[in-house]
């Protein structure tokens, strides 16, 4: 009979996420400190406009408010800057992201470099980034995240596998070596990137693979070790739909694997919930501790 790997579903994994906040944001309603999640979008992209429009709804579905910039294309470094500067001062806002990628005209580190690291709910802040390098408590980027928990929540070994990422994009690939590397992970991590002489040669041997790289289909079944878990984060749109990095026939071969859609995408978003009512109990924590003048 022809093997198929379990499929890891980030639907599901997701929608208990977010079941598991919704408590936290009505104690955090009831005190008067309603999270809200702020959201800048320049330009016209249909896939970004609708990753920002499932954002939003995500909100709707745990009582989350929900703030939205949207900035024409030809939006200059200046209004954007603004319109970061409106959130990091708006107190409705608990934490914001910036959608990525921005048109080229615009300068991205700029732009993230000015985002309050207190309300940074994507953790691309340099400062959070830092965090992370240094072991330090800080917000965590979405997508890494969402995979980690995905696989802890598919019972995949961490500690002591080896990895093999594929991207080093700073969304993803790059956190989530830094993540998988931490004390509290210990994994041990192939980064492999565009200049990878034979990545085969990498995903071959590892326990885990991590596709990341935008690549349709690049991850082949005979890439991959039998048994081996798979999780397909990159996608390409093409005139035919959505191409994911990994190759559906690795579905053969692997023993547990999450598909293009359905997998990462959704615990993405879950991820960026759970960092903006983070940011809220932590704001609303600073603010009892101040001390009352007597
Ligand atoms: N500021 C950011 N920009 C971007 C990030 C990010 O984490 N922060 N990541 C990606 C896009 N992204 C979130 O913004 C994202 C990608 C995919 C999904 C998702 O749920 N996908 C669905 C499929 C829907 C589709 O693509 O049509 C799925 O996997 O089932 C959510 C969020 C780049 N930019």
């Amino acid at each position: 009979m022809e093997h198929r790997a379990t499929v890891i579903d980030g639907t599901r994994a997701a929608a208990a996420v977010k079941e598991g906040l919704r408590g936290r944001v009505e104690a955090l309603t009831a005190a008067g400190r309603r999270p809200g999640l702020g959201t800048i979008l320049v330009g016209e992209d249909a896939g970004s406009q609708s990753y920002v429009a499932g954002k939003h709804r995500d909100c709707a579905e745990i009582g989350i408010d929900s703030l939205r910039v949207q900035l024409p294309a030809s939006a200059s470094q200046r209004d954007v800057l603004t319109a970061v500067h409106s959130l990091n001062d708006n107190p409705r806002c608990s934490g914001f992201i910036v959608q990525l990628p921005l048109p080229p005209h615009i300068d991205t580190h700029a732009v993230l470099g000015a985002v309050d690291p207190d309300k940074d709910a994507d953790g691309l802040h340099p400062t959070n980034l830092g965090r992370l390098v240094l072991g330090q408590p800080g917000t965590l980027p979405c997508t890494p995240s969402g995979i980690l928990e995905l696989l802890r929540g598919a019972d995949v070994a961490i500690t002591g596998s080896q990895f093999c990422v594929i991207g080093c994009g700073t969304t993803v690939g790059r956190p989530l070596g830094l993540m998988l590397t931490r004390p509290s992970e210990h994994a041990t991590v192939t980064m492999c990137n565009e200049a990878t002489i034979d990545i085969a040669a990498h995903t071959r041997v590892a326990d885990v693979v991590i596709a990341a790289a935008g690549v349709a289909h690049l991850v082949q079944p005979y890439w991959v070790k039998p048994g081996a878990t798979v999780l397909s984060v990159g996608i390409t749109r093409t005139v035919e739909g959505i191409l994911g990095d990994v190759h559906p026939d690795v579905e053969q071969v692997a023993g547990k694997w999450s598909r293009a859609t359905g997998g990462v995408g959704p615990m993405t978003r879950a991820m960026l919930l759970k960092n903006v009512v983070e940011l809220t109990e932590r704001s609303a924590g600073q603010m009892t501790s101040v001390p009352t003048a007597s």
